[in-house]
């Protein structure tokens, strides 16, 4: 494994569904639960996987939208409020941590730098699934989109993460998997570790990341670059 820098009073803020966690399994399983209240035949995972990672609203519109099947506005609140009710009761049913994940925190962790969670879940459901993975313990600050007046990708959410853990955007780099994670960390003038396996519906090709990665071994490699 690559050797790291002294990561002392570095900030690494890692984006929660898509990068730390392959939750999408269940947030499929819950619209597939919604769509059969409304007889819509259920998504293969390979066709849903896409449309997962702009949260609950988004999905239950494009569920809709890809089914072909008309969504009444008003039925929207309800809707999302159910979704979120039965995915709280499933939500680590079958979502796992990304492969090498725990080992590569811990060798971040053990070279100094303390992590972050900056999501656009809601906090309780992150602060629920980290904690039922084993996870919640690794992180200093974990913030969902409700627990800042602006989401993702204003970088006062970002920001906030910083604070809480009392270190400076100067020594922060962001590791998402979107174009709301990339344009966060544009906002905010850090860098951005983008990973390739997450939910993202913008082509790679079409954002200049500070490192791009394919799996959680080359993420200390890529850290490496960028803190010096
Ligand atoms: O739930 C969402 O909207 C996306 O969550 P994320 O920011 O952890 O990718
Ligand atoms: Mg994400």
């Amino acid at each position: 494994m690559t050797i790291l820098p002294d990561l002392t009073g570095y900030c690494l803020a890692f984006d929660l569904d898509g990068t730390l966690v392959e939750t999408a399994p269940d947030i499929i399983g819950t619209l597939n639960e919604i769509l059969a209240d409304y007889k819509v035949p259920k998504f293969a995972y390979s066709d849903a996987r896409k449309l997962v990672g702009r949260g609950a609203r988004s999905l239950i519109q494009r569920g809709f939208a890809a089914a072909n099947v008309p969504l009444d506005a008003a039925a929207e609140d309800p809707m999302v409020a159910r979704f979120l009710d039965i995915y709280r009761d499933r939500i680590d049913r079958e979502s796992t941590a990304f492969e090498r994940l725990e080992d590569t925190l811990d060798a971040l962790t053990a070279a100094g730098a303390t992590l972050t969670v900056c999501t656009n879940k809601p906090t309780d459901l992150s602060v629920l699934l980290l904690t039922k993975l084993g996870l919640i313990d690794r992180f200093g600050s974990v913030r969902g989109a409700d627990s800042v007046p602006d989401k993702k990708p204003h970088p006062g959410h970002l920001q906030a993460c910083v604070d809480d853990v009392g270190l400076t955007m100067a020594k922060t780099i962001l590791i998402g998997d979107s174009e709301t994670d990339y344009l966060t960390a544009q906002n905010a003038g850090v860098p951005c570790v983008l990973v390739s396996f997450g939910y993202c519906d913008t082509p790679m090709e079409e954002m200049s990341p500070a490192a791009l990665i394919h799996h959680f071994d080359e993420l200390p490699t890529a850290i490496a670059g960028l803190a010096k």
